[in-house]
């Protein structure tokens, strides 16, 4: 025999009947089968919620009545043909009429027991275990509607009452021994020996599949439902979540316990003792293979089967001197909880016996402290035992597999996952079985740390980063679409899965947690008009709280800038090409390297210097390994190195100025580059990289403009100033060309000294010859003495710093 279970929503309206009778005939052999059916989806609610109007006496409980037979009566209108709908209609009219009697009742004496309830709710039950066998016949099943008074026999405990299993086992034994038919049994409902109706409890259908099951010592226990089967995380809140295929018993009261809703932990409890396998299926995908629970599954690779959480829990720790090494607290302590029904979900405590922690439902929590504090009053007013602590607004999050057993460095990597992504743990608990490793973290971390803990465990090949985006101008806009050109390659060839979470100018921001479509989003940012502020921006990130995030600061604002340091300090990356951090002052660059390292994210910005050239990583690597840098000299500027190449007695300062700027070497404001302070900034990046505690005022600078062309002020005032000295400027050069030089302007950086230079360089030295926008930068080190380490290439443009841009977002996926 195989029991088959169908829940509320396989039969919440006709049309689903009939897939739960296709399931039914699928099966080879139908009359060793028993279907145990719920109340049509939603109508035990419905009724309770009737019996609730009609308690207060509110006579609205009557239009709630019509609604209940109205739906029962249109099934039988749906599924049962014209000619026998009459006699069938009339019973179910019968049923209906008792159960009307017995709400009039109720509101006539305004009082509804839970003996009462019971009774009123079992009528779910029993009409849609009627009506569906009815359906059965009607379609040539031979099936029988189970009266279910003295079926399963129960104590008194209306509301979840316990069953007799002595007379429960012996009627269900002889019911089926009896019968040739397919049994439709109502779960949920059973009766005391006397013949009052009760009702078993939260999953309880479930429990009388089971109960049916061990009786009769089925072959098979099937739970059919709406999901295919366990899935290694409650699908709701992980989108990547995948079914889990086979597991064991205990591996599956674990995840139920952790709030996996599919099974109620008991309820499996009979079939669990006679080792019947159970199979989670999906009533609306009947292919899909669903989860297989048996005592011996197959074999799998991997050590966790599933993650699972709770919400609304409470922390509450009793602590004190008085605690160490004295026997009987844990007793005292737990004994006042049980006393007060307060149910214990975890238990930590540390070596040191100072304190004892438990989670326990938010909903205990005042109970709970109460409880204990009265238990203890005279060891608090003694001073050795401290006021009892409440935490509140937490959840526990669980890790679930048997191989996890003897499998070193799942906590590890439990651990740095959330601890990367900035989840503060607040408690930690794991039995020897070593079956759940589980910790208390703050509920509004929940989501992030179920699908940071499913990507580490479930999704190690593949790595979502959630990108967050600022500045859509020339380096944003062409690192846009680098990347929606690149991320399908990254996804396929190298299980990096980018997600533009979100995008803004200076003006407008878009957001999309499931994704922005990288080819349009630059679009779709034009068309927003969702005002934006890059606090309104941080807010929104921090709200998401969606795991790997990374900040791409594509301005020049120190307004965004100074958002780093709270991002990073939410354990989010921050890649920027954006200069004015790492060279604002030394302890702002110095307190952002640090909150990046003290919460395991990365703050990287190699193209704060040579663009998309690996120059910061170089210096890194040299001292890294050792060695020691004593000189970095070189050409740091595209765009001055732009213009030294190519002024000239045609095109004149102005000029190519502009050409800089359309070609997207320069600053968004040229005066930057034109001032040497782009390449005083870069100086002293590279100083302080190798450990130097340089300002910005300590680089020294020999501006090559007139101070008139470089005062802030209005642009036009600007270019007309700079025209007015290009002449003078170019008969400067053209004499100096004739000498066979140019100019080129150099930074360097010795023996804690850092300066900026115009020099005139002479043919055949190695920086006359960088052409361009090219940028040379040479390392002189102890291993690099007689020839310095040179790192040459194109040092500006939106190409390759988007390009360093994009490279440093892979790296933190590595
Ligand atoms: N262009 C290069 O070759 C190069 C090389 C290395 C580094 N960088 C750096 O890259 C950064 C961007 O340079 P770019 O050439 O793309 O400049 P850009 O002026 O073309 O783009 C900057 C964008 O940022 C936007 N912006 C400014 N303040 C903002 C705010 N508060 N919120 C949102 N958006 C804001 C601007 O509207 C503009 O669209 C600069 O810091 C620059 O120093 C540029
Ligand atoms: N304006 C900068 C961009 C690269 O940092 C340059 O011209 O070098």
């Amino acid at each position: 025999m195989v029991v088959l279970k169908f829940g509320g929503s396989s039969v919440s309206s006709p049309e689903n009947i009939l897939k739960v009778l296709d399931i039914v005939r699928s099966h080879a052999s139908i009359k060793q089968l028993a279907v145990v059916v719920s109340a049509f989806g939603g109508l035990t609610d419905h009724l309770l919620h009737t019996s609730r109007l009609a308690e207060r006496g509110d006579d609205s409980f009557k239009q709630e009545l019509i609604k209940i037979e109205d739906r029962h009566l249109a099934a039988i209108k749906d599924l049962i043909h014209a000619k026998r709908q009459s006699s069938i209609v009339a019973n179910v009219k019968f049923i209906l009429n008792e159960l009307e009697d017995i709400m009039q009742g109720v509101f006539l004496v305004k009082e509804l027991s839970q003996k009462t309830l019971d009774f009123i709710l079992s009528f779910g039950e029993r009409l849609s275990s009627y009506i569906i066998a009815e359906a059965f016949k009607e379609n040539g099943l031979p099936a029988a509607a189970v009266d279910y008074r003295n079926f399963i026999i129960t104590d008194n405990n209306f509301g979840n009452a316990r069953v007799n299993f002595e007379l429960t086992n012996q009627n269900i034994q002889n019911y089926f021994a009896g019968n040739e038919n397919l049994l439709v049994i109502p779960g949920f409902v059973g009766t005391t020996k006397h013949g009052a109706t009760t009702t078993l409890g939260r999953g309880g259908s479930d429990y009388t599949a089971a109960i049916i099951a061990a009786a009769i010592e089925a072959s098979g226990l099937e739970i059919w439902t709406d999901v295919s089967g366990m899935m290694t995380a409650d699908p709701r809140r992980v989108k990547n979540a995948i079914p889990i295929e086979e597991m064991s018993y205990e591996e599956a009261l674990e995840l139920s316990y952790f709030g996996a809703k599919i099974i109620y932990p008991p309820t499996i409890q009979p079939a669990l003792s006679r080792r019947i396998p159970i199979r989670l299926k999906n009533t609306f995908a009947p292919e899909a293979f669903g989860t297989l629970i048996t005592h011996s599954p197959r074999p799998s690779e991997a050590p966790v089967k599933g993650i699972s959480s709770i919400e609304q829990i409470s922390l509450l720790t009793i602590s004190g001197s008085g605690m160490v090494g004295a026997s009987g607290i844990a007793m005292r302590f737990f004994g006042a909880l049980g006393r007060k029904g307060v149910n214990v979900i975890l238990i930590t405590q540390a070596s040191s016996e100072h304190s004892i922690s438990v989670g326990i439902n938010q909903k205990d929590a005042t109970r709970a402290q109460q409880t204990v504090e009265e238990e203890f009053r005279l060891e608090m007013q003694a001073g050795i035992v401290d006021k009892v602590q409440i935490e509140n607004n937490l959840a526990i999050v669980a890790l679930v597999g048997s191989n996890m057993r003897n499998t070193p460095g799942i906590a590890g990597k439990l651990f740095s996952a959330l601890g990367r992504n900035g989840i503060n743990i607040s408690a930690i608990a794991q039995g020897t079985s070593e079956l759940n490793i589980s910790c208390v973290i703050q509920k509004k971390d929940e989501e992030k740390a179920l699908n940071t803990l499913h990507e580490s465990f479930f999704l190690s090949e593949t790595k979502t980063l959630h990108l967050f985006v600022v500045g859509t101008g020339t380096v944003g806009a062409t690192l846009m679409d680098q990347i929606s050109g690149q991320a399908a390659n990254l996804y396929k060839g190298h299980n990096i899965a980018l997600k533009l979470i979100g995008l803004s100018n200076s003006k407008t921001a878009i957001f999309n947690e499931a994704g922005i479509p990288l080819d349009s989003c630059k679009e779709a940012l034009g068309n927003s008009t969702q005002p934006s502020t890059i606090d309104t921006f941080v807010d929104k990130i921090l709200e998401l709280n969606l795991p790997n995030a990374i900040f791409v600061d594509c301005t020049a604002s120190a307004e965004v800038a100074s958002v780093y340091n709270t991002l990073l300090d939410k354990s989010i990356s921050v890649v920027t090409p954006n200069k004015i951090a790492a060279s604002g002052n030394y302890h702002t660059y110095k307190e952002l390297k640090t909150l990046a390292a003290k919460r395991g994210v990365k703050f990287l910005f190699e193209t704060n210097v040579g663009a998309g050239l690996p120059i910061i990583s170089t210096l890194n690597d040299l001292i890294r390994s050792g060695d020691t840098v004593l000189k970095i000299e070189g050409i740091f500027s595209g765009t001055m190195n732009y213009l030294f190449n190519t002024v000239s007695a045609d095109k004149k300062l102005s000029t190519v100025v502009q050409e800089a700027m359309d070609l997207g070497y320069a600053e968004p404001d040229p005066r930057i580059d034109l001032s040497g302070k782009d390449v005083a900034r870069k100086i002293l990046i590279l100083a302080r990289e190798t450990g130097e505690n340089l300002e910005l005022e300590d680089v020294a600078i020999k501006p090559f403009l007139p101070a008139n062309c470089l005062q802030d002020g209005p642009m036009d005032e600007f270019w007309q100033n700079l025209r007015d000295y290009e002449n003078t400027f170019e008969a400067q050069r053209a004499e100096l060309e004739n000498q066979g030089k140019g100019y080129r302007l150099i930074a360097a950086w010795e023996e804690g000294k850092a300066r900026v230079e115009l020099r005139e360089i002479e043919k055949g030295h190695p920086f006359y010859s960088v052409s361009g926008s090219d940028n040379i930068i040479l390392f002189t080190t102890e291993r690099y003495k007689v020839q310095p380490l040179i790192v040459k290439g194109s040092g500006a443009g939106a190409e390759v710093t988007a390009a360093g841009v994009f490279a440093d977002i892979i790296r933190i996926a590595n």
